[in-house]
């Protein structure tokens, strides 16, 4: 019998790890390890680095001079269980596996989580391919099936991404953290009504109006909205639609954009009756 119930098993948990104030340890220095130290600068921790001076990648050493508050390096090899204390992880991108292993094993001794960036069975996490745009993050996994098609899924995710949606997310972001402290308080009817009303406000916005949202906007959503419980358009908040601007700015574009698919649309259909009446004739 065929199920429409998914998958239940074989997967890995997606979730978004907070790091700020963590402290991160990173042994090697080199391609791989540059893209780690990259990830975790990106999640607000400190790190400390070890590796050897003649093996840091270009990319490491910059990075290792431009964030020396957050970044402590150490030029040397990884020296045992020592290099561990007060670390909330680990990550290795070395090039001796026999090392990595060890590593590996003194990590599951102490409870810290690990990534060895080349011997997926000495991970406790994988990393994953990553699109950012300021809060907007996102991560594709093959879980460990294939790298390279995870870089090629996140080109093809990028092409798709109109370039605001970073800016909308953070917009957002600064309603929902006012709308709070105006109705604070969590759970309840309060908690029930606020969750709603910025359901209805994204369902109704275009995404790309939340850019447009300043603090004089804001605070006209939240009395001539919120207070009164209603979804009030960008224009009710004293906005000009995006969209609508575009629109206005360029109508032969719009009108073209519905002439010239019903126009393809005619010939497309034109085409294929004469054509059919020519297979008839022949026949
Ligand atoms: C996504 C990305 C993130 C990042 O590293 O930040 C990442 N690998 C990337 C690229 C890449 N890595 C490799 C190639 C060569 C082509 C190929 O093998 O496909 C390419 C492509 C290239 O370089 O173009 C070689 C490779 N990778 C692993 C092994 C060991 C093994 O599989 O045994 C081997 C040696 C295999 C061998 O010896 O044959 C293992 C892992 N690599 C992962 C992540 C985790 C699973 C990710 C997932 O599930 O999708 C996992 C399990 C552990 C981990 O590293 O956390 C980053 C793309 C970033 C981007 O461009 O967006
Ligand atoms: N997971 C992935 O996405 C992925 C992709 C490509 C390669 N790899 C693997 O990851 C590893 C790292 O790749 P890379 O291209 O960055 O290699 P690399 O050779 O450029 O860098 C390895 C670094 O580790 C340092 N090192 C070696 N032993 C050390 C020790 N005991 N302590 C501290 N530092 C030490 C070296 O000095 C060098 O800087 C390789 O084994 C590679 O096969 C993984």
């Amino acid at each position: 019998m065929v199920s429409d119930a998914p998958q239940l098993s074989g997967g890995s948990l997606l979730i978004a790890w907070q790091l700020r104030n963590k402290h991160v340890l990173i042994v090697g220095g080199g391609e791989v390890a540059s893209g780690r130290i990259e990830s975790i600068l990106v999640a607000d921790a400190s790190i400390s680095l070890i590796c050897p001076r003649a093996g840091l990648h270009p990319r490491s050493r910059r990075l290792i001079e431009q964030h020396p508050d957050r970044i402590t390096y150490h030029d040397r090899v990884f020296s045992g269980p020592g290099d561990l204390e007060d670390i909330d992880m680990v990550l290795t991108a070395i090039d001796d596996v026999s090392r990595s292993r060890e590593i590996y094993s003194l990590c599951r001794d102490t409870k810290i989580p690990v990534n060895v960036a080349d011997i997926p069975d000495a991970c406790d996490f994988y990393f994953g391919s990553q699109v950012r745009d300021g809060p907007l993050q996102i991560m594709i996994s093959t879980n460990g099936e294939s790298p390279k098609m995870s870089a090629m899924i996140r080109r093809r995710i990028e092409r798709c991404l109109e370039g605001y949606e970073g800016e909308a997310i953070a917009k957002a972001g600064v309603l929902r953290q006012q709308l709070k402290e105006r109705a604070p308080g969590v759970g309840g009817d309060v908690g029930r009504r606020r969750m709603r009303w910025m359901i209805d406000i994204c369902n109704a916005w275009e995404m790309e109006d939340f850019t447009l949202l300043d603090d004089e906007m804001i605070k006209r959503l939240l009395d001539e909205g919120w207070e009164k419980n209603i979804v009030p358009s960008v224009e009710d908040v004293g906005g000009t639609s995006r969209r609508a601007s575009r629109r206005r700015e360029d109508p032969e574009a719009s009108t073209l954009s519905i002439v010239l698919p019903s126009l393809g649309a005619f010939l497309a259909g034109a085409a294929f009756a004469t054509l059919g009446l020519m297979l008839k004739r022949r026949r």
